[in-house]
């Protein structure tokens, strides 16, 4: 008997070994990933990792020197994928003459969808003039308005470039949960880099680690976390880590005689060590400590490489 499978629909982004060649080098080199449809994913990873580029190439503003990327089951050029995918840049780029209400009738004229309410919602905490032309509203006024126009279009995927930057604390807090309360009810995917772990914590269920243009870490982030133990032990006379030889060991740390490894596990764990669960935060630092650590990508994460085409 043939088993059926739900059809779940493709993911909200496929990339298939993605490079991106600036004159200085490789921005993106070889990057492989999913993103299923329906997550909220943070992004992160140092700086000149290349999450802007890939979040780029997402909003095809860019070209990708070699590989594949696939927006919603689509190329990125494709006018379907173009009108389903929002982008709020890093820069939040406005006309700057343009009033905000001009720039919201602008946003209701040019998208064929245009949800005036949640574009509303996302300016209302924000003390923004509707009469204020953009180039004279503050960086947090003018990262409202990008928003309210992303939001606005009614995306499939919301790709958001460090939006929180030139937010208050309190602004962050109000902003994130509209951003998040409106893109869950219509099951929208949301792309979110940030360097504030914190602030991504709680909002995004998936995320990606991006180091020296690869995917480092990539899935759903209780399956990433799980894949790992804290390990608390005593260093040998050599101070080489003992026992730690059937994992796969992606950092240890040594405070005199104690040594701190996190690792994925190949096996049960020595009596000697002591094991315990990594926060999300324990995680991603120690793949930032050790970029050369070998990459992860949890089930969904995975590319299938037939269902992307060049
Ligand atoms: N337009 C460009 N021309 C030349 N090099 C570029 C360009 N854009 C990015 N790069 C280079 O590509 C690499 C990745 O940059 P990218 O902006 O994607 O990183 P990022 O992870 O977003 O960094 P940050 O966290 O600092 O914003 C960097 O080395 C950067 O200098």
């Amino acid at each position: 008997m043939i088993e059926l499978q739900p059809d779940s629909g493709p993911p909200a982004l496929e990339l298939d070994g993605l490079g991106k060649r600036y004159r200085r080098g490789w921005a993106l080199r070889d990057c492989s990933l999913r993103l299923p449809a329906g997550r909220v994913c943070a992004l992160v990873g140092p700086n000149g990792a290349g999450k802007s580029t890939l979040m780029a190439a997402a909003a095809h503003l860019l070209r990708p020197t070699e590989g594949a990327i696939r927006v919603l089951g689509r190329s990125p050029g494709d006018p379907a994928a173009r009108a389903r995918t929002a982008f709020v840049a890093q820069d939040k780029p406005l006309y700057r003459g343009f009033t905000v209400a001009e720039l919201l009738r602008l946003g209701q004229e040019l998208n064929p969808v245009w949800d005036r309410s949640g574009a509303e919602e996302v300016l209302a905490g924000g003390d923004v003039p509707l009469s204020a032309r953009a180039g004279s509203l503050s960086g947090g006024q003018r990262t409202r308005v990008a928003l309210a126009l992303a939001v606005g279009k009614r995306p499939d995927l919301l790709v958001l470039d460090e939006p929180m930057a030139d937010l208050d604390p309190l602004a962050r807090q109000q902003l994130m949960g509209v951003l998040l309360a409106g893109t869950a009810e219509r099951g929208c995917t949301v792309l979110i880099s940030s360097h504030v772990l914190a602030e991504l914590h709680d909002a995004c269920d998936y995320l990606v680690l991006l180091s020296g243009g690869r995917a480092l870490l990539a899935g759903d982030i209780e399956e990433l976390v799980d894949a790992h133990r804290l390990l608390v032990g005593t260093a040998g006379p050599a101070g080489e880590p003992a026992g730690l030889r059937p994992h796969e060991v992606v950092e240890t740390r040594r405070s005199g005689r104690r040594l701190t490894a996190l690792v994925r596990p190949g096996g049960p764990v020595a009596a000697d060590w002591e094991a315990a669960t990594p926060t999300l935060e324990d995680v991603v630092l120690a793949h930032l400590r050790s970029p050369g650590a070998p990459a992860l990508l949890t089930g969904e994460a995975r590319p299938v490489r037939t269902a992307v085409a060049a």
